[in-house]
């Protein structure tokens, strides 16, 4: 405590040294300079000097004070979180490049929005979207997510100054969740992301050699005539499929997978394709064998990035014109298609004839599963119903089902009689009489097939005889 004024002041430098012991020359000069300065005022300076010197120490010791509190409570509660800020930038300036866990972050982010309590929301649509993407202006706030039970809170930031620009997400988890965000977190990003982008992808169909086009088949499994268990075992086998990079990398096989689709006209094979290009996004390179006259034509016809190599040349010079199509082109091909894609591929091959194709094309590797498709069943019928009439049920079912049971019927020709009218009745009734022409003419297909076969069987006893009669 200090009292009164000139002498009972203690020396301005005097007090300094007091608090600290680092005081230079240019502190003794002001001490002299203050020597000088009307007591009223130096009590004036002294008071506000004494009273940062105050502000100053309290806050030294509630540093102190906090840092004491914050390790006894870490005594007492070993647990409080360790909060770990990571930064992604959008351009990482060393090594030049965009960086694409930022931009997957966006995307993906976009995903934990909440419309009602978030500020900054945008609706956007291009030409190519589906629908309509709502995202929000992340500057403007905080994003909490949950992932396996790890909170993670995302902030976006953006910086600039006169000369460039920069903008990142912060993103804040517990330190001791730092292995699973790297290894599991930002993997899972990644990939989320990348189903949204190809959610929104149009599908495209390309032809031969040329440029593709929209791919715009509507079917999809759902609409597909086909028997429930099969249906499902496809589409078990696609998720399967396509959820195995890790396993196809881990056994040191290409990720691809062949299916052979082979069945009569019209029993929706091509349908099939389209259903599981939807169903997966994939786009579709069509290829139609019979209008292939070459090896060197199927070889110019399959776009691919790489070149195709000969598997049977060691050092993998492209093959030489072939005036022909042949097996071994054929399977040549096949094989260079899935060395030459990184991605996940899968080749359908569709055929009338299963029983015409050579089995080095049908081995495991080349065809790995094969899918029969067949003629409509009641089941397939009762979808196609569904689909086209919009009714699950209707007095005319079960003569129907009977008489398909009965006859050897497409899919195809199926859809053609009930989509002839949006009246069940007519459409359905229409197609009890296809059904019964069908029978009809069927059981006398196969009177007629028979009567040629026993007059063969007759011919063919009655004509060694003669041969005989010549022979003697
Ligand atoms: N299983 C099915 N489910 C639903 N619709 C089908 C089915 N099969 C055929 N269709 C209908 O018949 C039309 C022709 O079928 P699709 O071209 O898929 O048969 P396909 O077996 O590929 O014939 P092809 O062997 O002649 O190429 C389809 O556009 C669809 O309307």
């Amino acid at each position: 405590m200090f009292h009164g004024m000139g002498g009972n002041f203690p020396s301005f430098t005097s007090t300094m040294f007091q608090h600290s012991a680092s005081i230079s020359g240019s502190v003794m000069m002001l001490s002299t300079a203050y020597n000088y300065v009307p007591h009223p005022v130096r009590a004036h300076i002294y008071s506000l000097y004494q009273h940062t010197v105050d502000l100053f120490v309290k806050w030294l010791l509630s540093l102190w004070f906090v840092d004491w509190f914050v390790s006894r409570f870490r005594t007492v509660a070993p647990d409080i979180p360790k909060i770990m800020k990571v930064a992604i930038n959008e351009y990482q300036r060393v090594g030049k490049f965009h960086n694409q866990i930022f931009e997957a972050a966006d995307t993906y982010l976009n995903t934990k929005i909440s419309p009602t309590t978030m500020k900054g929301l945008e609706f956007s649509k291009s030409e190519k979207d589906k629908g309509v993407t709502v995202s929000v202006n992340k500057r403007y706030q905080t994003i909490e997510d949950d992932f396996e039970g790890i909170q993670i809170k995302w902030s976006l930031v953006a910086e600039s100054t006169d000369d460039e620009s920069s903008t990142r997400f912060e993103v804040s988890f517990e330190e001791k969740h730092y292995g699973k965000v790297v290894e599991s977190y930002i993997p899972h990003i990644l990939k989320i992301a990348k189903e949204l982008k190809d959610g929104k992808k149009t599908l495209k169909l390309y032809r031969g050699s040329g440029g593709g086009v929209s791919l715009q088949h509507p079917s999809t499994f759902q609409t597909l005539a086909m028997d429930h268990d099969l249906k499902k075992d496809i589409i078990d086998d696609l998720d399967r499929f396509v959820s195995r990079r890790d396993y196809y990398k881990r056994v040191g096989k290409a990720w691809k997978r062949g299916y052979l689709l082979y069945g009569p006209p019209g029993t929706g094979k091509s349908s099939l394709v389209a259903a599981m290009a939807n169903y997966l996004n994939f786009d579709v390179y069509d290829l139609e064998l019979t209008n292939v006259h070459s090896n060197c034509q199927l070889r110019s016809d399959i776009d691919c990035s790489a070149e195709l190599r000969d598997r049977n040349d060691p050092l993998g010079r492209p093959k030489s014109r072939s005036t022909e199509l042949t097996l071994s082109g054929l399977l040549n091909v096949i094989d260079g298609i899935w060395s030459c894609c990184g991605d996940e591929r899968i080749i359908i091959f569709t055929t009338n004839h299963k029983d015409k194709l050579d089995p080095a094309l049908l081995r495991p590797g080349r065809m790995d599963k094969h899918i029969h498709m067949s003629y409509i069943t009641p089941q397939g019928f009762r979808i196609l119903a569904s689909n086209y009439l919009s009714i699950d049920k209707h007095h005319l079912f079960g003569e129907i089902e009977e008489l398909i049971q009965e006859s050897q019927t497409t899919p195809a020709e199926v859809a053609e009689e009930v989509m002839v009218s949006d009246d069940a009745d007519v459409s359905l009734n229409g197609l009890v009489q296809f059904l019964k022409r069908k029978l009809l003419e069927t059981k006398q297909l196969k009177e007629q097939e028979e009567a040629q076969k026993a007059l063969k069987e007759e011919t063919d006893h009655v004509t060694p005889k003669c041969t005989c009669s010549k022979n003697q």
